[in-house]
């Protein structure tokens, strides 16, 4: 099998993570544009890392026009085998408290204005996201979590909304009283669909910072306040990923749940009528299977 490289995708004030060694920011071109910036790329414990900033240092992108299909070709294209996610969410639980992790394992996708897959004409692909992270990956984020001593939920629903207003309060009363979400932010879509794509392993962790608009006793969303709470963070998160490679062994089984195969029997495409171009693009994501 592969070595582990493990990647991690920083959110909102997440730009970057220290001590790495061998450290170097790297340019990766992909056929899908230009990632959302350079990409940290080093080692810790012996395992190689990359770090990629979701919305670029300074925070160029908005959720919409963040290059999620540029983000994961380039991580795929560097070697990383396991995406680890963190993201500013808000809580539609009172339990889920601002400071907590959770660790997501299911999505309602409700975004509209993003390009969502890999595949197309020239070359279709349907793979399943019935389970759309990976378990153990997301066992191994949460001890590390914990270990950083962050107040760790394991399971919740993420609502991915298009964005970039927050929600309006019917929303948020329907998002926690009817669709029974957990918390809700506006980037994991399409990017775990895309992992799965790209057959990399992919967890999510979603770091709280507010309540929504849904709850009685707080006020409404403020950004001032979620960059607060994620600075009163940092820390944590910063111990999370340094968690993360002593977690994982360097040398890779294959995922026991087949996120690194996701593709064995997703290709709809006959091979005669396959679009070159458009399989050559596929060279990162697919090539595997191509
Ligand atoms: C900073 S408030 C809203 C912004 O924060 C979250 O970003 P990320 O998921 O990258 O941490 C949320 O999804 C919005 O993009
Ligand atoms: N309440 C919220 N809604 C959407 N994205 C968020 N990111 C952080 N808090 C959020």
């Amino acid at each position: 099998m592969n070595d582990t490289v493990i990647g991690v995708i920083g959110g909102s004030g997440i730009y970057e993570i220290e001590g790495l060694e061998g450290s170097e920011w790297v340019a990766v071109d992909t056929p899908w544009g230009e990632p959302s910036d350079r990409i940290l790329t080093g080692s810790l414990n012996g395992v190689r890392m990359a770090f990629l900033p979701r919305h670029g240092r300074g925070h160029v992108h908005s959720p919409t026009t963040v290059p999620y299909r540029a983000n994961i070709d380039a991580l795929k294209r560097l070697g990383v085998t396991d995406v680890v996610s963190v993201s500013a969410c808000g809580s539609f639980r009172e339990e889920m408290a601002p400071g907590d992790f959770v660790i997501v394992d299911q999505f309602i996708d409700r975004t509209f204005a993003r390009e969502k897959s890999f595949f197309g004409t020239g070359c279709v692909a349907h793979v399943s996201v019935a389970h759309p992270t990976c378990a153990r990956l997301g066992a191994v984020a949460a001890e590390a979590a914990e270990a950083a001593g962050a107040k760790v939920h394991r399971g919740g629903t993420y609502l991915a909304m298009e964005g970039p207003q927050f929600s309006t309060l019917a929303e948020s009363r329907m998002y926690r009283e009817v669709w029974g979400c957990d918390v809700i932010g506006m980037t994991n879509m399409p990017e775990a669909k895309l992992a799965r794509e790209a057959e990399l392993c992919y967890a999510s962790v979603a770091m709280i910072t507010d309540y929504d608009s849904w709850h009685p006793d707080h006020g409404e969303v403020d950004v001032s306040e979620i960059i607060r709470t994620l600075m009163g963070n940092a820390e944590k998160g910063r111990a999370l990923a340094a968690g993360l490679p002593g977690r994982l062994s360097g040398e890779r089984a294959a995922c026991g749940q087949g996120c690194d195969r996701a593709l064995d029997h997703a290709i709809l495409t006959r091979p005669e009528a396959r679009d070159p171009e458009f399989v050559a693009k596929l060279d990162a994501v697919a090539g595997r299977v191509l």
